[in-house]
């Protein structure tokens, strides 16, 4: 078998490949890169992936990537994800996410292949939910509250489109927060890992600065993340979609206080007030039973191992740099 991951140079694409390549050495891996994208994730891969160079804002480079990998699967990992920046580059954030998953969804078309294929839609196309709406089932109503959440349902709705109009195997998943080492240093519990690492190496000053501590997330890690993508196109079904993420319910200021609690040193954070967004989803809580039936998967690390790691992969980096 042959899959292609988009985004195998990110957190998630990255233990995607390491699952694979440990659980089902039989297949073939290939991934989508940028020319410019930093490849230090998967710098321990090399040899047992093949890369091809593409943009999924070009359609043409999409195509030649698809003939070449001609995958029986393939994992859309690929995106702008961080919601703060779709508020300072909205249109940005739409072209890659949704113009980006619609040329490769014309990719696969075009090259004539018949693959199932991942479309990581996210949680945030749930927008702000009220006490009386959770757990968040798949079909609570999409309320997106930010251009990513909105480049979100955009992919997600052209991934249904391409199925029911075209037949594409789409399998489309919305993931709760999930994290863990790799994590870009610009999500919550990443930059309060990277600045406590900073402040034990005597490389910054206490306080760890932070946003809104009272926003609530589930929290997975991101290995049961990717051993989940994998049973979703082992078992899945093509035109359906999954909410998928942990057991663990946290606000952003407990994630900090476990964070804290692994530190070599005394804590302090205070508030920044740039870290408060336009808008803020502050409570995120699925219903995943729909993809555990479907799979049997459910989550299998827990968060204090996750944040552990997490912190141990901030101090490796900086050790280094
Ligand atoms: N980034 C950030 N967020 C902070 C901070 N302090 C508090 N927060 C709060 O922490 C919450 C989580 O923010 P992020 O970590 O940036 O993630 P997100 O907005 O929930 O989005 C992530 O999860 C989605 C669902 O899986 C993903 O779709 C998305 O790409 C991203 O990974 C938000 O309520 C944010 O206001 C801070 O210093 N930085």
């Amino acid at each position: 078998m042959r899959v292609l991951i988009t985004g195998i140079t990110g957190m998630v694409g990255s233990h995607l490949a390491d699952y694979i390549l440990g659980h089902h050495p039989g297949v073939e891996i290939h991934g989508l890169v940028r020319w410019r994208s930093p490849i230090d994730n998967i710098a321990h891969l090399t040899g047992r992936v093949t890369l091809h160079q593409g943009d999924l804002r070009d359609l043409t480079s999409l195509i030649t990537v698809m003939k070449a990998a001609r995958p029986d699967r393939v994992f859309h990992l690929a995106a702008q994800s961080y919601v703060v920046t779709s508020f300072t580059a909205p249109a940005d954030t739409l072209h890659t996410n949704v113009i980006g998953t619609t040329n490769l969804m014309d990719a696969v078309r075009w090259a004539d292949l018949d693959p199932r294929i991942h479309i990581c839609s996210s949680s945030e196309v749930y927008g702000q939910v009220t006490a009386d709406e959770v757990p968040i089932r798949e079909t609570n109503p999409l309320r997106p509250a930010s251009p990513y959440a909105v480049s979100k349902v955009g992919e997600d709705m052209m991934a249904l489109q391409y199925f029911l109009s075209y037949g594409l195997k789409t399998l489309r998943t919305r993931m709760f927060t999930h994290t863990g080492p790799r994590r870009g240093d610009v999500f919550a519990e990443s930059t309060f890992a990277k600045q406590i690492a900073e402040i034990e190496a005597g490389r910054r000053p206490n306080p760890v600065q932070v946003g809104n501590l009272d926003s609530v997330r589930t929290l997975a890690d991101v290995r049961d993340a990717a051993r989940a993508y994998w049973l979703l196109l082992e078992k899945g079904t093509p035109g359906e979609v999954y909410n998928i993420g942990g057991d663990r319910t946290l606000t952003v200021g407990e994630i900090l206080e476990i964070l804290k609690g692994f530190a070599t040193c005394p804590i302090e954070h205070a508030v920044d007030p740039a870290r408060l967004r336009p808008s803020d989803v502050t409570l995120q809580i699925p219903d995943t039973s729909r993809f555990r039936e479907a799979t049997g998967w459910c989550p299998e690390i827990p968060p204090e191992d996750t944040l552990r790691d997490l912190l141990a992969y901030q101090r490796n980096r900086i050790s280094r740099s």
